[in-house]
């Protein structure tokens, strides 16, 4: 992994309460998509699940919707749970209903497992799809590549962690985190409910130029600390990225991080 794995240091700041976090995660992402449509004509979003995407709304205040280059953006998943694209536990529902429905990113852009496996719960052919649409991606230049390795190099990514110290669908104690090789992996028996997902592989994850991992409330204190003390059980420690991976916490998230760190 190490020939792959990009190195920079972990970075956090601390918001007073989840409101200054969304406002400053809103001017983050649109401060990066500036900078990369005016690059390349492209910004690569990667999302997960959970709280992230209620925290995303800062994003449709109308300074943002307006100066947003919306048709540049190009949205994927770092996770997928394996259930039809219509239900409740689908991570494309929840950031459809809750945010990309009401900015202009055009649909073509958004890119969905597929709806088959999705529908048929079919995880590892999901996870091979997946992986040939990131390679597409990577074949038409919209997805960069990480320097020489080839693998998929995403602009941002916007993570969270749950309270056992998991990312994406990387969980502590199964063996998808020391997957090198894929570049998108699969669980059937995810701790998290629901059991079947798709994940980023840790290379693909930490490849990305930008890594924004958002975690509020007392519940991740505990694995937060363990995080910043480089307890390397818990799979978020593993974060890094080409450029920048920051840590945004809010100060219930952060009230047990050690001195000094
Ligand atoms: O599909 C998922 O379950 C997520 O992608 C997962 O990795 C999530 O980001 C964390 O569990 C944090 O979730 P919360 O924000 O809900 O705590």
């Amino acid at each position: 992994m190490a020939s792959v794995l990009a190195k920079t240091k972990r970075k956090k700041i601390i918001f007073p309460s989840k409101k200054e976090l969304s406002e400053a995660m809103a001017e983050y992402t649109a401060n990066l998509s500036a900078k990369f449509c005016k690059a390349r004509g492209y910004f690569t979003v990667v999302l997960s699940g959970g709280d992230l995407i209620s925290w995303l709304s800062e994003l449709l205040e109308p300074m943002y919707q307006e100066s947003i280059e919306w048709s540049k953006w190009h949205i994927f998943w770092v996770d997928e749970r394996v259930v039809p694209l219509d239900h409740k536990d689908s991570n494309y529902k929840l950031a459809f209903d809750g945010f990309l429905s009401k900015v202009p990113i055009p649909i073509a852009n958004i890119y969905a497992i597929d709806k088959d496996c999705a529908a048929l719960g079919d995880a590892k052919g999901a996870a091979l799809l997946y992986e040939e649409c990131l390679k597409r991606l990577v074949n038409r230049d919209i997805i960069r590549t990480y320097k020489s390795s080839g693998f998929p190099q995403f602009d941002l990514q916007l993570l969270g962690m749950g309270p056992d110290g998991h990312m994406a669908s990387l969980f502590p104690g199964h063996y998808q985190i020391k997957e090198k090789a894929d570049l998108v992996t699969y669980i059937t028996d995810s701790p998290k409910p629901p059991p079947k997902r798709i994940t980023f592989t840790l290379p693909v994850i930490n490849c990305a130029s930008y890594n924004l991992m958002a975690v509020c409330d007392e519940a991740q204190a505990d694995a937060v600390a363990k995080v910043f003390n480089d307890n390397f059980d818990l799979p978020a420690a593993w974060l890094t990225a080409d450029v920048e991976a920051v840590w945004f916490l809010d100060q219930a998230a952060a009230s047990k991080i050690p001195k000094g760190h």
